[in-house]
């Protein structure tokens, strides 16, 4: 199944200015990208990014540019393959999901073949990964997209399905994040862990567990 994978190289993860600075988003942004597609590719998905600007690093797959907002460039690059494959599945991973593990992925392949639509939903109401098999369905992202997708899926007569997880429903947005991210990839690393945490721990951030709900410090 074809991957999308969208990725913005323009001011990524800028909810993370509080904690890091430009350079260090684009930076970090770039660990969990190659995350994610090592996961995608490990879940037997063939990875495509999708990128709003040539991408400055060698990626393991190929890369589309399309400069349009989010909602468009996926919508455009789902009708091109619907389109042309009767009975094709698309998948769309955000380029953020940096606790995302082959098990979890191959779950939310699985669950795509078995209903025109498969949602993966972010907390906080995003949509973190979804799979995509019927030409009629449209993409719109931002706000709370988990419900409008559900709501446009009804619209269109698509089935949905839902993947309860964990791991797909935490994206790196908020600094929050980052304390749920080096929690799971400490508890789970073999040898150096992921990336994205260990791109963390080199930047000096460690757990705050003094009190109150668990954060993140820095050096
Ligand atoms: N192709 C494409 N990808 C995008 C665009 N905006 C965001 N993304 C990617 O979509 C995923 C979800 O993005 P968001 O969390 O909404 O935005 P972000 O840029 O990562 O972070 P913020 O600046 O904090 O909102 C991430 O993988 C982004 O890299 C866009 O306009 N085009
Ligand atoms: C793209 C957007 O991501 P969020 O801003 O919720 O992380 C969404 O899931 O609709």
């Amino acid at each position: 199944m074809e991957v999308l994978v969208p990725f913005s190289t323009d001011h990524p993860k800028s909810r993370l200015s509080a904690v890091l600075t430009p350079d260090e988003r684009a930076a970090f942004a770039l660990a969990t990208l190659r995350d994610v597609l090592d996961a995608v590719a490990a879940a037997g998905g063939e990875p495509r990014v999708l990128a709003t600007g040539p991408v400055d690093a060698d990626l393991p797959c190929p890369v589309t540019v399309d400069e349009r907002p989010l909602t468009d460039a996926v919508n455009a690059a789902l009708d091109a393959r619907l389109e042309s494959e009767a009975n094709g599945r698309v998948a769309v991973v955000m380029a953020d999901l940096a606790l995302a593990t082959p098990d979890a992925l191959r779950r939310l392949f699985a669950t795509g073949r078995e209903a025109d639509v498969a949602i993966a939903p972010g907390r906080g109401g995003g949509t973190n990964a979804l799979v995509v098999g019927y030409p009629a369905f449209r993409v719109d992202y931002h706000g709370a997209s988990y419900l409008d997708h559900r709501r446009i899926a009804d619209e269109v007569g698509a089935s949905v399905r839902v993947v309860d997880s964990h791991r797909l429903a935490t994206d790196a947005d908020e600094p929050a994040d980052l304390a749920e991210l080096l929690i799971h990839a400490d508890a789970d690393a073999d040898g150096e862990g992921p990336r994205a945490a260990r791109w963390l721990r080199e930047a000096g951030f460690a757990l705050d567990t003094t009190d109150g709900r668990v954060g993140v410090e820095r050096e």
